[in-house]
């Protein structure tokens, strides 16, 4: 693929321990760049709000709670509109594309960088990239325009389409050069972002003034350090109507178990999320918090004691979940073309092992047989259009992008850090997945919530993964280093 070193980390350094980690600009290898002044300076709409413009200087505290001797910590520049653009609004050429699987709010992102760059900077060359990564060198372009854009946030998908696959950083690179963009907004997922970043570090090495901007994307909510991800409040409100139907199914026949299968491929807050909501949920599984089948403390123990006690119950089981007890009977195996470990499963193993093993034991109990509504929701959640608060946040996330690029950053993604948009380093973002920390007060209030066992330790557990476990915004404020979750935590 020929992917290039990654260039150094700009990190700046003040009194008190403040650390910035600030983002790529133009200005570190582009000598003598002309500027221009914002054009948002005559835009009627925005010349009435009061500072209007972003403080150079304005940086964001990935910590927020601390305590009186703490030291001031990493901070993020903060995203939004510079009193000097390094574009003239004619000279713009933008590219947009999506790669990666679906999530609600693509549309919504694709249509809101498309209105900045129109409304706000009065660009009108805009493409959009077909199909993914390869698009860039097998496709033909999309003309984007606020016309054609105009009420795609109402519908799913993507209208330029995505793929997984076909990452070739060269001919990626050369087509941006043989086309003549100059902004490229990539919207993806973990490996989307590490092969933006790739692009990044090969324009830099070309020397091209090509501004280079990634937007998270993610309906599982893997991406460390943004509050959370767009899609992921639709992907939750989508989840309930499944939990809904599955806990109407096992109320309404007898000795039913719903069973509702969610994505989380290696992260299980949309499970969570949707079960701390529902409260009609028995059993959340999810991949960080092991769980077994058998003997005291296990699964079908709990099953047993549920259905005796309520006569149904509902269990919400994350993708990713109990992938390792899946191993003994593989089926699937192997990755797919972005290198993506093809995940077994979960849901229709868990309902077989649940109706071989316990069916015998309820005939005998109470002469009725085990009665399994299995409810796999996955790709219709994915494909929903993104609802009222995802929409807002789709549109600040497209705002700050554009203003981003337009301001000679590059090299950078963007994104909320306990509510204030924020440019953040490629390699922030792509050195670790977020992930449920079990340890945190929100899986606490989680198991209490549904009364299912911990199958295992939290401290063993924690012990085995504490090397890989990252901090999420998204949960609690409380454990926000790697050592921090192996800390005792209170629940309140
Ligand atoms: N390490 C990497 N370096 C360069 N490109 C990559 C890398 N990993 C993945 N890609 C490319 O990024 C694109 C999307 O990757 P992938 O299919 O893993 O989805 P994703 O961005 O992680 O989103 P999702 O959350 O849906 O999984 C693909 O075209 C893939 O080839
Ligand atoms: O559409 P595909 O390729 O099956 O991808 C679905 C996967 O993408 C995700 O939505 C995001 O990684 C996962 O939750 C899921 O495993
Ligand atoms: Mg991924």
């Amino acid at each position: 693929m020929g992917i290039p070193a990654a260039s150094e980390p700009k990190v700046v350094t003040g009194d008190h321990g403040y650390v910035l980690e600030d983002v790529p600009h133009f200005t570190d290898y582009i000598p003598n760049l002309h500027t221009y002044p914002n054009p948002l300076q005559d835009n009627p709409a925005y010349a009435v709000v009061k500072q209007y413009f972003v403080d150079t200087d304005d940086t964001v505290p990935q910590q927020i709670v601390v305590h009186v001797d703490s030291p001031r910590g990493i901070h993020f520049r903060r995203a939004g509109p510079r009193q000097k653009v390094y574009f003239k609004s004619d000279d713009v050429h933008a590219c947009i594309v999506t790669c990666g699987g679906l999530c609600p709010g693509l549309n919504t992102v694709i249509r809101e960088i498309v209105g900045s760059l129109h409304g706000m900077y009065g660009v009108t060359r805009i493409e959009g990239i077909e199909g993914g990564y390869r698009g860039f060198y097998s496709r033909n372009t999309i003309k984007l325009t606020p016309k054609v854009t105009n009420g795609i946030h109402k519908r799913g998908g993507t209208i330029i389409g995505t793929s997984r696959g076909g990452y070739d950083n060269q001919k990626i690179v050369n087509s941006i050069e043989d086309r003549g963009i100059n902004q490229v907004y990539i919207i993806g997922g973990d490996g989307t972002l590490k092969g933006a970043s790739a692009i990044y570090e090969e324009v830099r090495r070309r020397g091209l003034k090509v501004a280079v901007v990634g937007i998270p994307k993610t309906i599982d909510n893997d991406i460390p350090i943004i509050d959370k991800s767009f899609g992921f409040d639709t992907a939750v409100e989508e989840a309930q109507r499944a939990i809904n139907a599955a806990h109407v199914e096992a109320e309404s026949n007898e000795n039913c178990i719903g069973l509702v299968k969610l994505m989380g491929r290696d992260s299980g807050f949309i499970a969570m999320y949707a079960t701390l909501a529902s409260r009609d949920v028995d059993c959340c599984l999810i991949p960080e918090s092991p769980f077994y089948l058998e003997g005291p403390g296990g699964l079908f123990e709990y099953i047993e004691k549920r259905i005796e006690e309520n006569g149904h119950m509902v269990i919400v089981v994350a993708e990713g979940a109990g992938q390792d007890l899946v191993a003994e009977s593989r089926t699937a195996g192997g990755k797919d073309t972005s290198g993506n470990r093809v995940l077994d499963d979960i849901g229709l193993w868990l309902s077989q092992k649940i109706k071989i093993q316990l069916q015998g034991h309820f005939k005998k109990q109470t002469d009725m047989e085990l009665n399994l509504k299995y409810i796999d929701p996955t790709y219709m959640i994915l494909a929903v259009p993104s609802n009222a608060s995802d929409n807002v946040y789709s549109t600040l996330l497209a705002q700050s992008a554009v203003h981003g690029a337009m301001a000679g950053y590059t090299g950078f993604t963007v994104g909320p850090v306990h509510g204030r948009e924020c440019y953040l380093p490629f390699y922030r973002i792509t050195e670790k997945q977020n992930k449920v920390v079990i340890t945190d007060r929100m899986w606490a209030r989680m198991l209490s919530s549904t009364n299912q066992p911990s199958f295992y330790n939290t401290k063993d557990i924690i012990e085995s993964i504490v090397d890989e476990a990252p901090a999420t915004q998204l949960l609690d404020d409380q454990v926000a280093d790697k050592t921090a979750v192996t800390k005792e935590t209170t629940v309140c």
